[in-house]
């Protein structure tokens, strides 16, 4: 099953809780037409469904912690396959979360083309995420998980970048213009990958 999406293009979208990563995304798919997978909305879909392992997966996120890696990559490579016939690419937004999330996916699914460093200040992330917070019903979204949400990015996700950097594969995005001068630099991006 694997197999199907061994050849097809994997761009991962890593940066710093609301930088940007969904609204860029949401564009690259209008445009490219690749499928956007976001891996805190599959994580919010199994709470939504009420399971047991949901209720779990809550708890887990309102404190602004890391789920275990098994659980969001299983979802991830399930949702990756159910596309698989449809897909020019996949966007992976908000994975991998650390060194070891990247290292376990390339070894199950595969290795990216393309990994987009979505850059904003952390004051920028904040003041962007208490703005959502008011509309977005997430849990997350209040201002002592947005800390701790941030302190984990630092540590563990940055070094992510530096990982796949020695790779080459690394586009840095500056997320603190207007979303369409964002959109600019992300699409010169993927166009360089065909
Ligand atoms: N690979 C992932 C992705 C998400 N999460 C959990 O899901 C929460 C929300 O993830 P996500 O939606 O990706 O949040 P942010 O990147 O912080 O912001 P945004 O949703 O806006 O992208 C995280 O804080 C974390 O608890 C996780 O553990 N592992
Ligand atoms: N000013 C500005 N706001 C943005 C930009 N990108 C996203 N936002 C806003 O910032 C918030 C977080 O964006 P989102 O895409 O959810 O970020 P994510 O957490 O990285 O997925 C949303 O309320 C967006 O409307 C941008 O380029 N400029
Ligand atoms: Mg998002």
């Amino acid at each position: 099953m694997a197999d199907k999406i061994k050849d097809a293009k994997i761009i991962f979208v890593v940066g710093g809780p609301g930088s940007g990563k969904g609204t860029q995304c949401e564009k690259v798919v209008e445009k490219y037409g690749y499928t956007h997978l976001s891996s805190g909305d599959l994580l919010r879909a199994e709470v939504a469904s009420g399971s047991e392992r949901g209720k779990q997966l809550q708890a887990i996120m309102q404190k602004g912690e890391l789920v275990p890696l098994d659980t969001v990559l299983d979802m991830i490579k399930d949702a990756m396959i159910a596309k698989a016939d449809v897909s020019k690419g996949y966007l992976i937004d908000g994975y991998p979360r650390e060194v070891k999330q990247g290292e376990e996916f390339e070894k199950k699914i595969g290795a990216p083309a393309l990994l987009l460093y979505i850059d904003a200040k952390s004051e920028t992330m904040v003041q962007r995420l208490l703005k959502r917070g008011q509309t977005s019903g997430r849990a997350d979204d209040n201002e002592e998980t947005i800390k701790k949400r941030l302190d984990l990015y630092y540590k563990a996700t940055e070094p992510v970048i530096a990982f796949y950097e020695s790779r080459g594969i690394v586009r840095k995005i500056d997320s603190e213009l207007p979303v369409d001068e964002v959109f600019k630099q992300v699409s010169q991006a993927i166009d360089k990958l065909k």
